[in-house]
């Protein structure tokens, strides 16, 4: 399989995010092989292929969480640090596929535990509770207010994470995210499990996102999510990327057709009462999906953790 070139990709001025020729090799298996992508200021870019093509690693090669075994990744130009806590520092900020708050604690404060990397104030300033602590304590508690209030979660500020339905603590993770103040988002199947009127909550919010200035790459499998929204997808398959281009011409594409989509994918509206997956993209991962659409509970209601 040729690896398919960036297709419009952006111009250095307003490149966001570059990743180049990125591999990721456990032992003998290649998850990610030579992979290209660019995200430029102000685009939504679609990740897709079936399951195990190397999404999620690609993820975590741009984060910091696996050091790629070939290739670099920078954003707005400068190479990005291979420590996870830099990369969240130097504006790239993502959610997980299961997701991983901390259970025990309230909405607002998974919220500030977000702020963590925007904030100065250092332990012992913590400890003796200085002016300075406490002045940049009520800044963070305001800002987390405000995701709070964005993300349509504000009313829940007191509750245990552990206690949300299921398509609330998905956005937990985005107004976490958001809390770091990132210029790019990375989501990893942010409607994974949820019902239709909640997918079409988190399509207006990823809007909403990119509309503040924010940057958003996505993993999805939910083909009408991706190409009702995105500005670019680029199909991974076996670990390369195999098309990259506009909605229509990704959609159009034989070689993702056989390889991903199955049939061309109908832009009919799902009916608000529907529990079936919005799109079939192969069996894996419609099998995966149709798991995935209890709206609270099941099976990601205990993935909550205590360590992120
Ligand atoms: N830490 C690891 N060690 C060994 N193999 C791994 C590791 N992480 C991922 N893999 C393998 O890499 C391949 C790509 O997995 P990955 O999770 O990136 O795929 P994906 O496209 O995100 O799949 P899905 O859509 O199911 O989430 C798979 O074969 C997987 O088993």
């Amino acid at each position: 399989m040729t690896t398919a070139p960036s297709l419009a990709p952006a111009t250095d001025n307003d490149t966001v995010l570059r990743a180049d020729g990125v591999t990721m090799r456990f032992g003998g298996l290649t998850a990610v092989r030579g992979v290209d992508l660019t995200v430029g200021a102000g685009e939504i870019v679609g990740l897709i292929g079936p399951n195990g093509a190397g999404k999620t690693t690609f993820f975590n090669c741009l984060t910091g969480l696996y050091v790629p075994t070939e290739g670099t990744v920078s954003y707005r130009g400068t190479r990005l640090s291979r420590k996870p806590h830099l990369v969240t520092q130097a504006g790239v900020a993502r959610t997980f596929q299961n997701i991983r708050l901390f259970a025990n604690m309230t909405v607002l404060e998974n919220t500030l535990v977000g702020r963590h990397t925007r904030t100065k104030e250092g332990l012992w300033s913590a400890l003796l509770r200085s002016p300075g602590f406490k002045k940049a304590e009520r800044t963070s508690e305001e800002r987390a207010m405000e995701l709070l209030e964005f993300t349509g979660l504000a009313h829940k500020r007191d509750h245990l994470a552990r206690n949300l339905p299921y398509g609330e603590q998905r956005k937990l993770e985005i107004a976490r995210a958001l809390a770091s103040e990132p210029g790019l988002l990375l989501l990893d199947e942010p409607t994974a499990g949820m019902n239709p009127q909640e997918t079409r909550a988190t399509q207006d919010l990823v809007l909403a996102i990119r509309a503040q200035g924010i940057a958003v790459l996505v993993i999805e499998h939910d083909m009408r999510f991706i190409f009702n929204m995105c500005d670019r997808v680029a199909v991974l398959v076996q670990g390369q990327k195999l098309v990259e281009g506009t909605a229509d011409v990704v959609q159009a594409d034989e070689r993702v057709i056989a390889a991903y989509l199955g049939t061309p994918v109908d832009d009919t509206p799902t009916p608000d009462n529907a529990t079936a997956p919005a799109a079939a993209p192969d069996a894996a991962a419609a099998s995966d999906a149709a798991d995935e659409t209890a709206p609270t509970g099941r099976p990601h209601q205990g993935q909550t953790g205590d360590t992120p």
